[in-house]
C-alpha cells in the first residue's frame, strides 16, 4: 500500500486567508492524507484542527463508496470507482498499451472527467477515421501529380464537406486551421486589416466575456490603429441587442460575438444579431468552439460571415479546427499565414491529413447523432442542476433558458472555488476557461456578469459530454454536496451567516 500526502487543506486555507484577508481567520492546523488502497480504490481522510478543538471529517470517497453500496445494493467497481489506480505515466507505457487506456475505456480507473469546455475525449471513430492517414496513405494532399496526393486530397475533401453539412455552408467555405484560436485571429484580424488598408472602416465591436484570444486580437488591433468597443453583458450574459445597435458606427467593419460561452454556456441571440449585421453591410464572425456540434447552426439563417470551429471541443483531435468564411457577399481579408496559397490563399501551408480528416469524422458523427446527444446531456444536465441547487445558497450563473445544457457554472456561496476544486480531486473541473486555470485572479466572464469577487470565486463549472453518464453525475452529486458542507464549516463566514447575521452589515477592518 502507498501512501500520497496531500495538502489539500492546507492549500484551501491559504487561498482562503489570500482571498479574504480582511477576515479574521481562526488559527488552523490541518493534515489531510491519501490513501491508495491495494483495491486500487483511492481514499483520504482529513483531519482539521480548528483553534484549540479538533474536528476529525473523513471526508471521503470511500464514505461515498459505502452510502453507495448501501443505497444501491451494487458494488461501485460495477458503476464508477474514480481511483488514482494508473498515474499519466503508466498510461504512457507501452506495456498499458496506450490507445487502449487513453480512450473512454478508462472510465472508472481515473478522475470522473466533468471539464467537457476545456477539452472532448476523441471519441474512438474519430481515431479509426484518422489512423491509416498517419501510417500507410501519407500522400501530400496538394501533390497532383500522384495517386498519394490524389488519395489523401480526397479523404480531405471529404472531411471538409462534413464540416460544411454540420453548419450549412458549401465546402468551399471551409478554411482548415489549427484551432479556434486561430480561426478567430484570421476572421478577426484579417477582416479589420483589409478594411484598415483599404483606408475604409477601422471600427471593430465585440463583447466583454469573449474568449481570451478574441479580445487579445482586438488588443492588438488597437495597437494598429484600430478602435474596438466591448459591449457589457446584462446580469444573465447575454449582449443588450440596443446597445449593439448603438454602438454602431459608419465605420464598423466586423462585429464578433460568440456563440456559446465557454465559462457559463448562456448562448448569444446570434440570429439576430446577424439579421442586424446584414441590414447594415457589416461583416459578422462568431466563435463558435463551444456551439457547433452541441446545438443546431445554420450560417445562411443566422447571417453568419464567419466562424470559428475547433477539433477537440466536438470529440475530435486537438491541434485542429477550421474557419467558415463566407463566398457570396464575399468576405474580404487579409491572411495572416502566407505562402504557397493553399486554402484559397487564407492560410499557407501543408494541411495536416489525419487532423483534418478527425475533425471531418467528428463533425460527420455531431450531426448524425445531435438530436440524442443533446436529449442525453440535458437529462444529465437537468439532473445535476437540480441536485446542486437544492443545496441553499447555491446559484446557477448564467441565463437558464438561453443556456447549452452541457455547460453549468455554479456558485456556492461561503465556499472558495479552489478549496473546493482541491476537495474534489477525484473529480476534473474546473472553475473557468483552462488557460486561465492557473489564476487566482476571479473570472472577467463572471465579473462581466456584475458578480462580486467573492461570488467568482465560489463559482465552478461541470461540463457535461457524450460519455458522461448517470452513475457519473449522481456520485458528483453526493461528493459536492458532502464537501461544501464539509467547507462551509470550516468558514469562518459561513458561521457568521448561520447565526443569523447579514454580511452585508460588518465593516471588516481593513489591512
Ligand atoms: C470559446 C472558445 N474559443 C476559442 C477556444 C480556443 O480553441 P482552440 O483550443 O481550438 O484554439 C476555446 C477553447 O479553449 C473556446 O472555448
Ligand atoms: S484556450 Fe481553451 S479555455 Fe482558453
Amino acid at each position: 500500500m502507498s501512501n500520497i500526502t496531500s495538502t489539500i487543506a492546507r492549500q484551501a486555507l491559504r487561498i482562503y486567508s489570500r482571498r479574504y484577508p480582511s477576515t479574521a481567520f481562526p488559527r488552523f492546523s490541518t493534515r489531510a492524507a491519501a490513501t491508495l488502497g491495494s483495491s486500487g480504490r483511492r481514499n483520504y481522510v482529513s483531519e482539521t484542527k480548528r483553534s484549540n478543538a479538533t474536528v476529525s471529517v473523513e471526508t471521503a470517497i470511500k464514505a461515498d463508496q459505502k452510502a453507495f453500496i448501501k443505497e444501491t445494493g451494487k458494488q461501485p467497481q460495477d458503476e464508477i470507482v474514480p481511483t488514482t489506480g494508473l498515474s499519466a505515466d503508466a498510461m504512457m507505457s507501452p506495456t498499458a498499451g496506450i490507445l487502449k487506456q487513453a480512450t473512454i475505456m478508462d472510465e472508472g480507473t481515473r478522475p470522473i472527467y466533468l471539464d467537457m469546455q476545456a477539452t472532448t475525449p476523441m471519441d474512438p471513430r474519430v481515431l479509426d477515421a484518422m489512423l491509416p492517414f498517419m501510417t500507410g496513405l501519407y500522400g501530400n494532399p496538394h501533390s497532383r501529380t500522384h495517386a498519394y496526393g490524389w488519395e489523401t486530397e480526397k479523404a480531405v475533401e471529404q472531411a471538409r464537406e462534413h464540416l460544411a453539412d454540420l453548419i450549412g455552408a458549401d465546402p468551399k467555405e471551409i478554411i482548415f486551421t489549427s484551432g479556434a484560436t486561430e480561426s478567430n485571429n484570421m476572421s478577426i484580424k484579417g477582416v479589420a486589416r483589409f478594411f484598415k488598408r483599404a483606408g475604409k472602416k477601422n471600427h471593430i465591436i465585440t463583447c466583454q466575456t469573449e474568449h481570451k484570444c478574441v479580445l487579445d486580437s482586438c488588443r492588438h488591433l488597437q495597437d494598429e490603429g484600430c478602435q474596438v468597443t466591448y459591449l457589457p453583458v446584462q446580469s444573465n450574459g447575454l449582449i443588450d441587442m440596443a446597445q449593439l445597435e448603438a454602438a454602431i458606427r459608419p465605420e464598423t467593419a466586423i462585429v464578433s460575438i460568440m456563440t456559446v460561452n465557454n465559462e457559463i454556456g448562456v448562448v448569444q441571440p446570434v440570429e439576430e444579431i446577424g439579421r442586424l449585421c446584414r441590414s447594415k453591410k457589416i461583416f459578422f464572425h462568431t466563435d463558435a468552439a463551444q456551439a457547433v456540434g452541441k446545438i443546431p447552426i445554420d450560417v445562411n439563417k443566422m447571417n453568419i460571415d464567419l466562424m470559428s470551429i475547433s477539433g477537440h471541443k466536438i470529440y475530435g483531435p486537438k491541434g485542429v479546427g477550421a474557419c467558415y468564411v463566407r463566398r457570396r457577399p464575399r468576405v474580404r481579408l487579409d491572411p495572416i499565414i502566407s505562402g504557397g496559397g493553399q486554402e484559397r490563399g487564407l492560410r499557407s501551408g501543408t494541411l495536416a491529413p489525419p487532423l483534418a480528416i478527425g475533425i471531418g469524422e467528428a463533425a460527420r458523427i455531431c450531426k448524425e447523432e445531435m438530436a440524442y446527444d443533446s436529449k442525453r446531456v440535458t437529462a444529465l444536465s437537468n439532473r445535476l442542476l437540480e441536485g446542486l441547487l437544492s443545496l441553499e445558497h447555491t446559484t446557477l450563473n448564467g441565463d437558464r433558458s438561453r443556456h447549452y445544457p452541457g455547460c453549468v457554472n455554479v456558485s456556492f456561496a461561503y465556499v472558495e472555488g479552489e478549496s473546493l476544486l482541491m476537495a474534489l480531486k477525484d473529480i476534473a473541473l474546473s472553475s473557468g476557461s483552462a488557460c486561465t486555470s492557473a489564476s487566482l485572479e476571479p473570472s472577467y466572464v463572471l465579473r462581466a456578469l456584475g458578480s462580486s469577487d467573492e461570488s467568482a470565486h465560489s463559482s465552478i463549472r461541470f461540463g457535461i459530454g457524450r460519455f458522461t453518464t448517470e452513475a457519473e453525475i449522481d456520485y458528483v452529486l453526493k461528493a459536492v454536496r458532502e464537501r461544501v458542507t464539509f467547507l462551509r464549516e470550516l468558514s469562518p463566514l459561513w458561521e457568521l451567516v448561520q447565526e443569523g447575521i447579514d454580511l452585508n452589515t460588518i465593516e471588516w477592518s481593513q489591512h
